[in-house]
């Protein structure tokens, strides 16, 4: 039997663990605290499924596994790492490390550089994977076979696992598609409509597909799973933290209030700066992401954010 271990006992490591169990494979789930993990009023839906009895979950670190499922939010992946046992990793988290501005990957090749890596993202929200209900998503690597290799004893009907080698593309979709998220729940919190909100994930789409060509990435990749699949989902669902925090910073909560009622981490919050810094270090214009991090860092109002975009001239699509 395969045994794996997922690291993070949030919603999505949670929901893994308990796909990855009906898959057949050996399970353990590594907790940064135990007792505390699924915070109360954290996924409600979540906790209708609870984890079985042989998913040993323990705050020790284990010394050997065949699998390392990484489930830890993107700014705290390289304080976790040092502690992985020799195994390939499966990094799950959808973000940029602000002090770096690495991705993922180049996390794990920065502090793990013995570790074959690879990253899985696309449209999954926590609570219906760990209800069984039908999704899909990608997993990235460099070598095609290291792709396939961790996305055989995970794959199932249920959780159809594509691969790809397009490492840039599949962890810049995963990035730029919850900064885009809360553009378009504050769209909408702010009342300006569906027709609104439709344009800015398309005008969304295109400006990523700019940024993934110019590092190396292939455009193409952001029709896949990663791209307007997840777009679609985290843009239109309230059962996304980030569209949820768009939401109410629309409807003009306080950031700080917005992110304490939210049931998990919101990624797009860290990552909006940090991507607008990746853009301009390679001469990408971002419209959506620049305003959506100066408003978040409070230099635009939301008034102002919403002129920002308006105003500008539309070019040739
Ligand atoms: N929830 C989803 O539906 C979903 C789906 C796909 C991808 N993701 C991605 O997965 C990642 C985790 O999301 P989540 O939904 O599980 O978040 P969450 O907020 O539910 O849980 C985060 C977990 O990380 C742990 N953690 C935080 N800081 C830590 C540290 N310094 N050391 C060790 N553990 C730490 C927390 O204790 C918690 O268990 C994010 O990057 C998110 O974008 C989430
Ligand atoms: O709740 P969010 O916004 O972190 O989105 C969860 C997943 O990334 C959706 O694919």
């Amino acid at each position: 039997m395969t045994n794996i271990t997922v690291f993070g006992a949030g919603a999505w490591g949670c929901a893994l663990a308990l796909h990855i169990h009906k898959t057949g494979a050996n399970v353990r789930l590594w907790a940064r605290n135990p007792s505390a993990r699924l915070p109360s009023g954290a996924m409600p839906r979540l906790r209708d499924h609870p984890l079985p009895a042989d998913i040993t979950v323990s705050d020790t670190f284990p010394v050997t596994t065949d699998l390392s499922v990484v489930v830890i939010p993107v700014q705290h992946l390289a304080s976790v790492l040092p502690h992985l046992p020799q195994a390939p990793v499966l990094l799950c988290c959808k973000g940029i490390e602000q002090t770096t501005l690495d991705f993922p990957l180049e996390i794990l090749a920065r502090v793990r550089p013995d570790l074959k890596g690879a990253f899985l993202s696309g449209p999954n929200f926590a609570h219906e994977i760990a209800a069984g209900l039908p999704a899909a998503a990608v997993i990235a690597a460099t070598q095609h076979e290291t792709a396939q290799h961790i996305a055989e004893p995970i794959s199932s009907p249920l959780f159809r696992l594509y691969t790809s080698t397009d490492c840039t593309g599949v962890q810049l979709g995963g990035a730029a598609k919850n900064v885009i998220a809360i553009a378009a729940g504050a769209t909408m919190g702010a009342g300006l409509g569906e027709n609104a909100r439709a344009a800015l994930i398309t005008r969304g789409l295109a400006e990523t597909g700019r940024l993934a060509t110019a590092l190396g990435g292939q455009p193409a990749t952001l029709s896949g799973l990663a791209g307007i699949g997840d777009l679609l989902l985290t843009c239109t669902s309230p059962a996304s933290r980030n569209y949820r925090m768009g939401l109410a910073l629309g409807q003009g909560s306080r950031k700080e209030e917005a992110l304490t009622t939210l049931p998990g981490v919101a990624e797009g919050v860290t990552t909006a700066s940090a991507l607008l810094s990746i853009a301009r270090r390679h001469n990408v214009h971002v419209p959506i992401t620049e305003t959506i991090a100066s408003f978040l860092s409070g230099s635009l109002t939301l008034a102002q954010a919403q002129d920002k975009l308006l105003s500008r001239p539309p070019g040739f699509e």
